[in-house]
């Protein structure tokens, strides 16, 4: 699975030629007695408002899975307090945060490499957020998708959704620090004097926070970096700027409508795929999957979109190229191909479906489990929201 990274090279460039940047680079193992460079970490969020569907899966869950075994901090949350910025009835709230948990461990986030919590259980989220709020100005929000979309929808808005991009940058801003383990960080310590400019861009870039996004939060990632170089200025060097990742399958299309993405609120019920459909489910929805006139298979995004959805979610799902999955599909029509594209998106939600089942059983064991990861997260917030009260001037 290929990932793509969207950074601001630039600024980071900039950040290293700051001598405070280069002290804190030392600073933040003080607390733990060793002398320990920050690195690079992980975060990314879902909303818990309803079962993810394949796009989040091929989107953002399977690169999660993946960054596990590539990065030490790894953390991901649950987005309750953005899931409030439409209205959410409590006791449903309450299922869908323990239904989202039991889903994300389905899908293989393994709680003893990731930190897996709950985003209102750590207050510091909110705390930053009225910070960064104060630092934003409003026509900066107006343009951002989930105003735009969701706004419309219901006429008019909450501040809460107005300033949901906001919170979104606070959270990805909130994690900023990490340990190296204690022999990196000798040898590092006393390298990095000795390392040329493009070697210590390179080893910043590694330090920023890399958040595994789908493409529709691409913009929310570039208020969060506005936001962090506009707090540097505003105070001191403080926050590096973080950068998407993005997966090979940016945006998986809905399969009514094909221009617009695969949702969890579609009204349609057969535009999207959730990881909880049965086989006989994702049969029906591929073989109704919109597509056009022509019976060949090929992949062009821009003239057909419905057929060229179908393709990339094989490919992603059978981790073969496009180029592979369309030679397969030589001497097929649109109809037998849709038989090929359910049995492979069947073969790899089975067992998902199957252990969110067993998972969900257990509210217990999920509870624990977010509680253990809110610890570990306010653990690793703290200490920041501490050095920003400071920076701010609140102490
Ligand atoms: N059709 C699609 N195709 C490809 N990818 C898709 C598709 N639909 C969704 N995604 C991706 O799934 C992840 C979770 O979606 P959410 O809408 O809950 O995601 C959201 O609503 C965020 N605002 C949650 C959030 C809050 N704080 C954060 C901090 C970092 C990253 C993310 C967050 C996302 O990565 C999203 O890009």
């Amino acid at each position: 699975m290929a990932l793509s990274m969207r950074c601001n090279v630039k600024s980071v460039f900039r950040f290293v030629h700051k001598s405070n940047s280069h002290r804190r680079l030392f600073k933040a193992g003080k607390a733990t007695g060793t002398t320990s460079l920050p690195k690079a970490q992980v975060f990314s969020g879902i909303q818990p408002t309803g079962v993810p569907h394949l796009g989040n899966y091929l989107g953002a869950l399977e690169s999660w899975v993946a960054l596990q075994d590539k990065y030490s901090t790894v953390m991901y949350s649950i987005v309750d307090l953005h899931s409030i910025t439409q209205p959410q009835d409590p006791q449903m709230l309450r299922e869908n945060i323990l239904d989202m948990a039991a889903s994300l461990l389905a899908c293989g986030i393994d709680p003893t490499r990731s930190i897996l919590f709950q985003q209102s259980q750590v207050s510091e989220h909110a705390e930053l957020s009225w910070i960064l709020g104060c630092l934003t100005s409003m026509p900066r929000l107006r343009h951002l998708p989930q105003w735009k979309m969701k706004s419309k929808q219901k006429n008019e808005g909450s501040v809460g959704l107005y300033t949901y991009p906001v919170l979104q940058a606070a959270d990805i801003l909130l994690y900023k620090y990490g340990q190296l383990c204690s022999s990196c960080v000798l040898i590092l310590s006393r390298l990095y004097s000795q390392l040329c400019v493009r070697e210590r861009v390179m080893l910043l870039l590694c330090r920023s926070t890399h958040v595994p996004v789908g493409e529709d939060q691409i913009q929310h990632l570039e208020l969060a970096q506005d936001l962090a170089r506009i707090f540097n200025n505003q105070y001191e060097e403080f926050f590096p700027e973080p950068c998407a990742l993005l997966s090979g399958t940016r945006k998986v299309k809905s399969l009514r409508d094909p221009s617009s993405k695969m949702s969890k609120s579609d009204p349609q019920k057969l535009a999207t795929v959730f990881l909880t459909d049965t086989p006989d489910d994702i049969v029906l929805k591929i073989r109704r999957a919109v597509t056009d006139l022509t019976s060949e298979v090929t992949y062009e995004p821009e003239s057909r979109p419905g057929v060229s959805n179908l393709v990339s979610m094989h490919a992603a799902v059978s981790g073969q190229s496009v180029e592979e999955v369309v030679r397969l599909a030589e001497g097929m029509d649109t109809g037998q191909y849709k038989n090929v594209v359910a049995e492979a998106i069947v073969q790899t939600l089975q067992p998902i479906r199957l252990e969110i089942q067993r998972l969900r059983a257990d509210r217990g064991h999920l509870e624990s489990l977010l509680a253990k990861g809110a610890e570990k997260a306010h653990s690793l917030a703290a200490p920041v929201m501490t050095e920003v009260r400071k920076l701010v001037g609140f102490y």
